[in-house]
């Protein structure tokens, strides 16, 4: 196994370059699930458009991107995750720490099981009440991603149960095929982007409304309290004058 995140060595992603000039908005998603689900071929079939039959066993590697949402430019990072197990009661997680690093790091989830393999969907509620631990307030944007749907005489996963379950979580189901199909693969990180776009704040978002570039409003009562005391004023001395 390879350490550190230059262990890609099948398809070298590059880092955006400009990336440190984008200025508004970092959307930082984190892909997790079982062992041999497809966390990387997804990663890369969304990030190259292209699938490689094998890849290293990563220990974590972090890819930067640049894209468009909704008009907007933003800083995209995807982290990949060592597989996480489930304990011999099936109630908790072995859960590498650098896992829940990269939990605690992320605002969005990409949590992938294989519809071949009905242990890698057993491994998604306990790993979404993982998640949840680590942050236990607010919302969660996820998406579930039911993955090697090319190998449909294989399924031991309905797709009505993984939608049942990503409806239980709160986030979108959907069926993609690193191997066969980028859009389908694409369609489902773009929605998940989207969604922590929209939680981190629109294009008028949070980040810009404390821009500097945004002279700051004069308190419309305020205005009105001085304009109304000057009246005052005046029509004092006015009354003085007139006795
Ligand atoms: N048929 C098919 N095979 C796939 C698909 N996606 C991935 N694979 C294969 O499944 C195996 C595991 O893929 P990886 O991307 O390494 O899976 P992973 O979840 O990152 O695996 P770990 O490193 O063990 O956590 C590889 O042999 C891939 O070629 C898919 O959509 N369809």
């Amino acid at each position: 196994m390879s350490t550190g995140s230059g262990n890609f060595l099948l398809v070298p992603i590059p880092e955006y370059p400009g990336l440190d000039c984008v200025p508004n908005k970092n959307v930082k998603i984190v892909v997790l699930g079982a062992s041999n689900v497809g966390k990387t071929a997804l990663i890369v079939r969304f990030l190259t458009k292209r699938f490689i039959g094998d890849y290293e066993a990563n220990t974590g590697a972090l890819y930067s991107r640049k894209i468009n949402l909704e008009g907007e430019q933003v800083s995209l990072q995807v982290q990949d995750t060592p597989c996480v197990s489930l304990q011999d009661d099936a109630e908790g997680l072995y859960c590498q720490e650098q896992i829940n690093r990269s939990i605690y790091w992320a605002d969005g989830y990409v949590l992938v099981f294989s519809i071949t393999d009905m242990h890698s969907y057993r491994t998604i509620q306990p790993l979404y009440e993982h998640v949840r631990r680590i942050h236990p307030s607010g919302n969660i944007p996820i998406i579930l991603v039911g993955n090697k749907s090319d190998l449909l005489r294989a399924r031991q996963v309905p797709a009505d149960e993984g939608q049942t379950l990503a409806a239980e979580l709160g986030g979108h189901y959907f069926e993609a095929s690193a191997r066969e199909n980028h859009e389908g693969v694409q369609a489902a990180f773009l929605h998940l982007c989207q969604e922590v776009s929209r939680a981190l704040g629109g294009v008028n978002g949070e980040k810009r409304r404390g821009g500097l570039h945004l002279a700051r409003p004069k308190s419309p009562n305020m205005q009105e309290l001085k304009r109304r005391f000057r009246q005052v004023l005046s029509s004092r001395g006015k009354s003085t004058t007139a006795v």
